[in-house]
């Protein structure tokens, strides 16, 4: 269990408040103009990955005071029990244990007694065996056909995880093409199966609970849809394998309990990309592919057990947000990778921030006093530049942005990555230090204009810069590479969760809503008016019975 300490009763929080307030008077312009070491100070380089934090109003003072409230609000033992497999996850009475699942050190990890490496290893080892099967076309459909097609259906972490991978490292694809199925609406699955024969098609069921409605409906619309085809219920053990925790509910499915691969309560839905659920990344990209993001992931793991919190990259990652977020009031975060295989990983993030974090609650049951979660949202660069970017450089509201990028993309076509990334480093620039009136006076000057004729005009040129960002430049996207990335991202999350005395691991914030529709979905059985809700929800389910007749 951790400790629940309030952090804006830390002296350290007092102090940043102080210290923020003589920040605003000044500026990442004016630091840089102060220090010509900034970057070699406020960067850092881990394996193949460049983090420069220098973009941030931050000085030496500052990471002091970020490190105290660290060390207040007991971070360093929080990262121990996490990784000693400490219930930390209290409300669900559970630990939390993505790490073991890429322990590649193989040491000791043990849950109520029992070391728990030997069923991770043994799990990795079917899968293994499973995707040799399938590459090697020796696991054949019910006509005798190897497999070209796995759809995963899934939803939230046992969906957003492997279609961000999935894309993300799809120079590595082989001989076998994802497809995810999520949503209830059924034109997700109706528009998945016109493009997969039932004779080619293996579809991963792939659910932590076994319960969550979205998945099971989608996963009895696909068993129909194949039984259609195949005739005989005896062909679904070869086109349908489990992915989850709950082994009665899979064979009460139908689901041959040799197809099961297993993972266990103390993975969290959306940590889970590691373990079983990452099947269909394993089939996509091949088992030893799937092995190197874990290695990633699992030296990050590492990283941010063994390394000084001024080292600590997720930790500053984290250290940085709180004081945006605290601190200047900021109430989103964009992440914007200049990688268009990257396409969706601000929406994996989006529900690993904001599943983990977005509680207002503290560990000791009371309404927090200060911000929690950021808002997370972002698209690639450069689509995103000519559609948001305009608010992020002249709005009202201070976005602290992360970029990604590539040094050697996949597709090095012309000159097309040199100007992707010569937009990457732009836009940093240009954010942090602006265009001041006499630069945009000058511009104007140059061109011949006189000064009373563009007086109106120079106000809506002028950028006033200081917007922070970080700058995460990455060799080349390999599956190393992103396991690395996404376990940054996941202790950044964990180490703010710790720090704002929340529970980042339950998510009892999607069950109300869960609840409402069970209730409300036998109201729609019949043509009959309703009348046990608010007028507004009421008339909303009276329209729509009205309007399907
Ligand atoms: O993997 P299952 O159990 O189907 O859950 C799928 C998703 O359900 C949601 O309600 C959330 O709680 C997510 O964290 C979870 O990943």
């Amino acid at each position: 269990m951790l400790k629940s300490i309030n952090p804006s009763q830390t002296q350290a929080w007092s102090e940043l408040g102080e210290h923020a307030g003589a920040m605003k008077e000044t500026s990442i312009k004016a630091l840089f103009g102060e220090d010509n070491e900034r970057f070699n100070k406020y960067s850092l380089q881990f394996e193949d990955i460049l983090f420069d934090y220098s973009k941030n109003l931050i000085t030496d003072e500052t990471l002091t005071k970020l490190f105290a409230l660290a060390e207040q609000t007991e971070l360093k033992q929080a990262i121990a029990a996490m990784f000693g497999g400490e219930k930390i996850n209290a409300t669900e009475n559970r630990a939390v244990l993505h790490t073991a699942l890429r322990n590649r050190s193989n040491t000791e990890v043990v849950v109520d007694g029992e070391n728990v490496m030997p069923l991770v290893n043994a799990e990795l080892a079917k899968m293994k065996a499973f995707c040799e099967k399938v590459h090697s076309g020796s696991w054949t459909g019910y006509t005798g056909k190897a497999i070209t097609d796995v759809v995963n259906i899934g939803i939230g972490g046992s969906d957003l995880g492997p279609v961000m991978v999935t894309e993300s490292l799809k120079p590595y694809w082989k001989n076998v093409t994802p497809h995810f199925v999520s949503n209830v609406d059924g034109t997700h699955i109706v528009e998945i199966l016109k493009k997969v024969d039932p004779e080619t098609t293996l579809f991963l069921i792939a659910s932590k609970t076994f319960t969550t409605q979205e998945t099971m409906t989608n996963a009895h619309s696909a068993r129909d849809w194949f039984l259609n085809a195949a005739g005989d219920e005896a062909h679904v053990a070869k086109h349908f394998a489990a992915l989850s925790t709950n082994k009665d509910s899979v064979v009460a499915f139908g689901i041959d309990a040799a197809n099961m691969f297993e993972f266990w309560d103390w993975v969290g839905g959306r940590y889970s990309l590691w373990s079983a659920i990452g099947l269909s990344i394993a089939l996509t990209i091949g088992y030893d592919n799937f092995e190197a993001i874990l290695q990633g992931a699992h030296e990050v793991d590492l990283h941010v057990q063994q390394a000084d919190f001024a080292e600590n990259i997720p930790v500053l990652m984290a250290l940085l947000g709180i004081w945006y977020g605290n601190f200047f009031d900021a109430d989103s975060e964009a992440i914007l990778p200049y990688d268009q295989y990257m396409h969706r990983f601000a929406a994996y993030f989006q529900q690993g921030n904001m599943e983990s974090n977005g509680k207002y609650v503290s560990r000791s049951g009371e309404a927090v006093d200060y911000q929690t979660g950021p808002i997370i949202w972002g698209e690639p660069g450069t689509n995103g530049q000519h559609a948001f970017y305009q608010l992020i450089h002249q709005g009202t509201k201070l976005i602290p942005c992360d970029f990604l990028a590539p040094a050697v993309s996949h597709n090095p076509t012309g000159d097309h990555h040199p100007k992707l990334l010569a937009n990457f480093f732009a836009q940093t620039e240009a954010l942090a230090f602006g265009k001041t009136k006499q630069q945009v006076e000058a511009e104007f000057a140059a061109a011949g204009k006189s000064a009373a004729d563009v007086a109106e005009l120079v106000p809506h040129k002028v950028f006033e810069g200081n917007r922070p960002t970080n700058s995460i430049l990455f060799k080349q996207m390999t599956p190393a590479t992103l396991g690395r990335l996404i376990a940054l991202y996941e202790h950044k999350i964990f180490v703010q969760g710790v720090i704002w005395n929340i529970y980042s691991f339950d998510q009892w914030g999607v069950e109300l809503g869960k609840q409402l529709a069970s209730q409300i979905l036998p109201e729609l059985d019949d043509d009959a008016d309703v009348s046990s809700h608010d007028s507004s929800t009421n008339g909303l389910i009276n329209t729509y019975k009205a309007w399907r007749k």
